[in-house]
């Protein structure tokens, strides 16, 4: 079974280059599509309190570590804090439930999901108004990150990370804070390559992770008969020139810049098959001509939200 390569995170700690997504998961194909991911020789997995499936990936890890196919030292476990629980009082309480329902003693990397507070309301997640806008929780993200800080000195959490964050927003985190985000996960395929955030970021030693590197095609808004990636003839073109699938050069055209991919899948045989990027290698031309396909074509843009005065997209260029 091939090994995924490492990157060095900036607090020395190694992360692999590609785990599994499980965004829209569902609970009752979860738990297997993280097995089967182990299975394959995945070692990180990307969650998050929103997804609601923590419970069931969790299930899967205490069944591979307790089986003996994994030591929980082999897993790398991402997981975010979610936009309600932004107060800094909050934020320990939010980290402890993600802990209990992934069911282990200690989170490898915890991000901020996104810049923008929103009202705290038990377990509702998206509070809106009568407007359908998202209700502002009144919290300063610098101040959410100092409460994540402390989770490091607890020992809970290995690393800390941002997502969403534009550059300005990750300029007042390192201006007012001790740690340094390890990475900034941020939406990363062809039509939206990053190359100015990407920039930014690693002049200052943080890592990209692309999420929704095959465009998220069953995201819940996508439209009808939206351009998908995975039929971009230039991409076509290339899976073809290296007998690899669309998906496998979109995946490895992330690893080639160096940033951290994430796909999503519940089906076996994709699960495999992503996982088969570590065997060619793009050349230095077909980056090019991938880098060309970029369009500003942003798919998650948490709209809602568009008028909150955090909203990483809305007046930055990047
Ligand atoms: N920080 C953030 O705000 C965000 C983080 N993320 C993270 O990034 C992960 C990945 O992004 P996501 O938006 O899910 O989208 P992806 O770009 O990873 O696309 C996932 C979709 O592609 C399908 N798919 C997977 N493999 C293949 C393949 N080889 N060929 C064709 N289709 C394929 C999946 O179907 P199927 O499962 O049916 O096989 C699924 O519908 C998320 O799951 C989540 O962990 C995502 C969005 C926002
Ligand atoms: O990770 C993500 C996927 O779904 C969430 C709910 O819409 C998004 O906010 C977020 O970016």
């Amino acid at each position: 079974m091939s090994k995924v390569p490492a990157v060095k995170l900036n607090d020395g700690r190694d992360m692999p280059i590609f785990g599994l997504g499980t965004w829209n998961s569902p609970k009752g194909q979860v738990e297997q599509a993280v097995k089967d991911a182990i299975d394959c020789g995945y070692r990180m997995i990307d969650c998050a309190h929103c997804y609601g499936n923590e419970h069931e990936v969790g299930n899967a890890l205490k069944e591979k570590i307790t089986d003996g196919t994994v030591k929980r030292d082999d897993l790398f476990i991402t997981t975010k804090l979610w936009n309600t629980f932004h107060h800094p009082n909050s934020v320990r309480p939010a980290f402890e439930v993600s802990l209990k329902n992934l069911q282990l003693d200690y989170v490898d990397l915890y991000l901020i999901h996104w810049p923008m507070s929103y009202k705290e309301d038990g377990d509702k997640l998206f509070p809106l108004d009568a407007n359908g806008e998202f209700i502002d929780g009144g919290a300063d993200f610098v101040d959410t990150w100092k409460a994540m800080e402390e989770l490091v000195d607890s020992g809970l959490v290995r690393s800390i990370g941002v997502s969403n964050f534009n550059a300005r927003m990750i300029d007042r985190v390192l201006k007012n804070s001790r740690i340094t985000p390890v990475t900034n996960q941020v939406e990363c395929h062809p039509y939206l390559n990053q190359q100015k955030l990407k920039a930014y970021c690693e002049a200052r030693k943080i890592l990209i992770t692309a999420y929704s590197p095959l465009g998220s095609p069953a995201r819940p808004w996508a439209e009808k008969g939206e351009p998908l990636l995975v039929e971009e003839p230039k991409i076509v073109e290339i899976a073809k020139n290296h007998s690899k699938n669309p998906a496998q050069i979109l995946l490895r055209y992330q690893v080639q810049r160096g940033n951290i991919v994430i796909p999503k899948s519940v089906t076996k045989e994709r699960i495999a098959a992503n996982f088969e990027i570590f065997d060619f290698m793009l050349s230095d031309n077909e980056v090019k001509e991938i880098d060309g396909l970029d369009c500003g074509r942003r798919l998650c843009l948490e709209s809602a939200a568009i008028n909150h005065r955090d909203h990483p997209f809305a007046n930055d260029e990047y």
